[in-house]
């Protein structure tokens, strides 16, 4: 798969890293995937399929701080050249307190954490977010997940299920529509012993022949999920609960919208650098 690269600057009397805020979730809702803040704006990557110059353009005209004028360039990359240069400058190890570190076989062991999890990530930690991977992660230490069965829908690196099968989930089912997070959930999933994880390539119509879970995981983002959320109903046992992450506060109101429309009930959210990752549950009568 290759991307392209497009460099945003600003002329703006506003700091640069809150018009990036913004300016990354306009991004988002165009099939931009990957951000990172640079000194004077913000880099960011869209597979070449989805890019659309007129939809860029149309975004910018549009951009909710009319006073700020935003240049862009854009560079197409080969995925293998972006693979390596991601790997060696934006991975590094996630640190959740001292219960679990998230690190690649090129970084140093840590010793002295309940789980540690190596992963070669490539390019499917998806959005390059770490803040969104810790979110979720730092739910998933708060449940007892023995015995259960999990679904980790959006997987990338299949980290999620990984834990999840290494903290006793009974079944753990892995699911990523990109053949290189597909691939590369396998990788990871042999590394770290968890091989009785199931991975499956695809979207949510692959859900229906894996049955019913007690948890569901989805890291994805805003716009996968509005679509996503009714299909993942089903597949949630009565009292199941699903975490997902992989947008900002301030889509909360929406999601939680989405998610009673299909009769399932808010709880909560964490917040990580303005990322969120909420809680809902089905209930027990359905
Ligand atoms: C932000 S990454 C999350 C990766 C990992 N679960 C984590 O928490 O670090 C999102 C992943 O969702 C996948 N994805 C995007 N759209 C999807 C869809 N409709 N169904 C399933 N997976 C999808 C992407 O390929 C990517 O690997």
């Amino acid at each position: 798969m290759n991307y392209y690269e497009v460099n945003f600057n600003y002329e703006s009397a506003i700091e640069p890293s809150v018009v990036s805020d913004i300016l990354a979730a306009e991004l988002g809702e165009i099939g931009f995937e990957s951000f990172t803040e640079t000194a004077d704006g913000l880099q960011a990557y869209i597979q070449d399929k989805l890019y659309s110059e007129p939809a860029l353009q149309e975004k910018l005209k549009d951009f909710p701080l009319p006073e700020v004028v935003i240049h862009y360039t854009c560079t197409p990359i080969e995925s293998k050249d972006w693979n390596e240069e991601w790997e060696k400058n934006y991975f590094k190890p996630i640190r959740i307190g001292q219960e679990c570190i998230i690190r690649a076989s090129f970084h140093p062991n840590e010793p002295g954490y309940t789980y540690n999890i190596i992963i070669d990530p490539k390019m499917a930690f998806g959005t390059g977010n770490h803040a969104t991977t810790f979110l979720m992660i730092q739910e998933m230490l708060q449940l007892n997940l023995q015995g259960k069965e999990l679904l980790d829908m959006g997987c990338g690196t299949a980290v999620l299920a990984i834990l999840a099968r290494l903290r006793g989930a009974g079944r753990v089912v892995a699911i990523d529509i990109d053949e290189w997070a597909y691939n590369n959930a396998l990788e990871n999933i042999r590394l770290n012993h968890t091989e009785d994880i199931q991975v499956a390539l695809g979207g949510a119509e692959q859900i229906a022949r894996f049955g019913q879970f007690d948890y569901v995981f989805a890291n994805i983002n805003r716009n996968i999920l509005l679509n996503d959320i009714c299909r993942y109903v089903p597949c949630m046992k009565p009292g199941a609960y699903l975490f997902m992450s992989g947008f900002y506060k301030e889509d909360i109101p929406v999601i939680q919208a989405e998610c009673e429309k299909n009769e399932l009930i808010y709880h909560s959210f964490h917040e990580k650098d303005n990322w969120v990752a909420v809680k809902v549950s089905k209930p027990e009568n359905i």
